[in-house]
């Protein structure tokens, strides 16, 4: 029996990488299917060799978190991205991306992109005054990527974001042996986009770190990621919770209530207007999630 990392999940086989960085081409004890677990890439297991070399996964270990889309555990890191511009920031889907990072427990950073092209500044005061971790960069100069790479030390990050907003761009400027495809290339090459799309963490020696880009996401996409019940929403918005104790009514929804202190704190500046309508936005979202379908 050999422990080690899930880093490659391909067409049935899974690729377990031991604490010495050899990897072995594994597939999957049929319990799992049974059982309707299967591992996922980001997960501790144990792996059984036969005599070829071949593995078989044969326990998970348990998970620190996890999520459905892309499938990944064990996430220490969460990287939103998004351009200062083409395509233009989506306040929503940033903040519903930094809610369910919340609620899965993952901490989440954001990453401005193409700051070449427009000033990243009001992105990048919302959000810090939001209480978030916001690094800048473009292709054209460094910006925050040394902070970048400090920040990824040691970690298991997924970067995350709208289609085209330069995901790959920026992880093969962070590991230029990476050579993920970027729009151009694939253009170039005439092969259709997201179709060999598999789930793999890439190891950074360097930083001894491991990366997943996770195939970009139309804002369709969205509503069937991970769903955040309406009572728990309020906690996956850090900046309210200073207020959220000292609301008039339990139970208060903090989105019309009369002695609100959120939305106190909203009149008075201390919360970002676009923070709060995302939250009233995910809220009325949550509110037509019927309890038989979680
Ligand atoms: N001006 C400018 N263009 C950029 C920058 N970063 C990326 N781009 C361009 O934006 C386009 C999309 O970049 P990608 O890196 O493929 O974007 P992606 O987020 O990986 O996209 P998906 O693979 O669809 O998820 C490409 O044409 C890049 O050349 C930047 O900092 N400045
Ligand atoms: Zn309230």
């Amino acid at each position: 029996m050999l422990e080690g990392f899930l880093v490659k999940a391909i067409g049935g086989f899974y690729y377990v990488e031991s604490s010495s960085h050899v990897i072995y081409e594994c597939r999957a004890r049929g319990v799992f299917r049974k059982k309707e677990v299967s591992p996922v890439v980001g997960d501790h297991v144990e792996i059984e060799l036969d005599a070829q070399g071949k593995g078989t996964v044969c326990t998970i270990l348990p998970r620190k978190n996890s999520i459905l889309r892309p499938p990944l555990a064990n996430l220490d890191l969460l990287c939103i991205v998004s351009s200062v511009c083409d395509p233009q920031p989506n306040f929503f889907v940033i903040d519903k991306f930094l809610a369910m990072s919340e609620h899965k427990g993952i901490e989440p950073v954001l990453l401005i992109t193409k700051s070449d092209l427009q000033s990243p500044e009001e992105i990048r005061r919302i959000y810090r005054h939001a209480g978030f971790r916001v690094f800048v960069v473009n292709t054209m100069e460094d910006g925050d990527l040394t902070e970048v790479k400090e920040l990824l030390r040691g970690k298991v990050c997924a970067f995350t974001g709208n289609t085209g907003v330069g995901k790959s761009s920026f992880l093969n400027r962070l590991a230029p042996q990476l050579a993920l495809k970027t729009a151009n290339i694939s253009q170039k090459l005439g092969r259709g986009r997201h179709t060999t799309r598999h789930v793999e963490l890439f190891r950074l020696e360097e930083l001894d770190c491991y990366v997943a880009d996770t195939p970009g996401f139309s804002t369709m996409d969205l509503a069937r990621y991970d769903v955040i019940l309406k009572e728990d929403l309020q906690y996956c918005f850090r900046e309210f919770a200073p207020y959220l104790s000292d609301c008039r009514f339990t139970g208060c929804s903090h989105t019309v209530e009369k002695g609100c202190a959120v939305l106190k704190a909203l009149d008075e500046g201390k919360i970002e207007p676009s923070r709060h309508e995302s939250y009233k936005a995910l809220y009325e979202e949550a509110k037509q999630i019927k309890e038989w379908e979680l």
